[in-house]
């Protein structure tokens, strides 16, 4: 379980990004951080992790206080913390199995890292993490000869060897077409209940996020003005987050994404209706 009390952020340049954040996140929850562009979603992502150094508050993981620990015990800390990243970060020239064991490396030594030998319960887990993320059939391939939602399996798969207590989560499908977005929001989630992971994931597309998190968080100008179930997130709620503008904008972007949809639905039907 995350608690998040009473958290203010001002960046030395004046900018408040944070203004007396509280949350909870119990365990196997996963709430959808979402809000405009300069919101302060990514200040609350990393002051969790402590990346960036809150003004004030306070983060519990458990009974831990993340915002007291020294360094030696923030590096243990992190090791708990399970991070997916847009753009992956994994490292193009090794294995899909290199990259999910490298999960380990706060907890190998150094010299067994370096020699590439893990031990062989984190291999054993490791396949079956792959085996989950529906990978076990590329274990030895390049991460560069995958494709995206290949990747972001990959992450998701070194994100779990780590024995995460909290997943935090940026942008995961923002490099991947509709369908495969669907695909890892769903597989995200599925696995955040199954192991009783919590999980912040910060994320711009609301439909889709509308769509798989149990729970919205909306943040606008540092502060959270909505916190509820996907299905209370109304017009007055997106109006609250983004502004009138902001969301008639985003609204008429989904409208043509889901008539280009539509249409390439039909087409698709015709087509086949064609050939058959
Ligand atoms: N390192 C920094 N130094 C100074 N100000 C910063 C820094 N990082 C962020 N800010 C400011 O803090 C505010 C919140 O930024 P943040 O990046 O957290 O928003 P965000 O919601 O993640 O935006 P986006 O969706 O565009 O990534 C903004 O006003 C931003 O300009």
């Amino acid at each position: 379980m995350l608690r998040v009390e009473a958290l203010t952020k001002r960046y030395k340049t004046g900018d408040k990004a944070l203004t007396d954040v509280s949350f909870d996140v119990p365990s196997g929850q996963v709430v959808g951080l979402i809000g405009p562009s300069g919101a302060g979603k990514s200040t609350l992502i990393r002051c969790v992790n402590r990346l960036v150094e809150p003004s004030s508050g306070k983060v519990f993981l458990g009974d831990r206080e993340i915002t007291r620990v020294g360094r030696g015990e923030l590096r243990r800390v992190r090791r708990r913390i399970g991070m997916i990243f847009q753009e992956y970060a994994l490292v193009e020239r090794l294995t899909v199995m290199e990259n999910v064991l490298s999960g380990r490396l706060g907890y190998v030594p150094f010299w067994r890292s370096f020699l590439r030998r893990f031990p062989q319960g984190d291999v054993d887990k490791a396949f079956a993490l792959l085996d989950r993320v529906g990978l076990s059939d590329h274990v030895d391939k390049r991460a560069d000869a995958l494709s995206g939602g290949q990747r972001q399996r990959v992450g998701i798969a070194r994100a779990l060897e780590q024995d995460p207590e909290l997943l935090l989560v940026d942008e995961p499908t923002a490099s991947l077409d509709p369908k495969t977005s669907r695909q890892i929001m769903r597989l995200i989630c599925e696995i955040c209940r199954e192991r009783g992971l919590p999980a912040i994931i910060n994320i711009h597309d609301v439909l889709l996020a509308k769509m798989f998190v149990d729970r919205i968080v909306g943040l606008r100008a540092g502060r959270i003005v909505f916190d509820g179930p996907p299905d209370a997130l109304d017009e007055e709620a997106l109006t609250a987050i983004y502004g009138s503008e902001d969301w008639n904008a985003m609204r008429k972007e989904a409208d043509e994404t889901a008539k280009d949809a539509a249409e390439a639905a039909d087409f698709e039907a015709r087509a086949q209706a064609g050939a058959a």
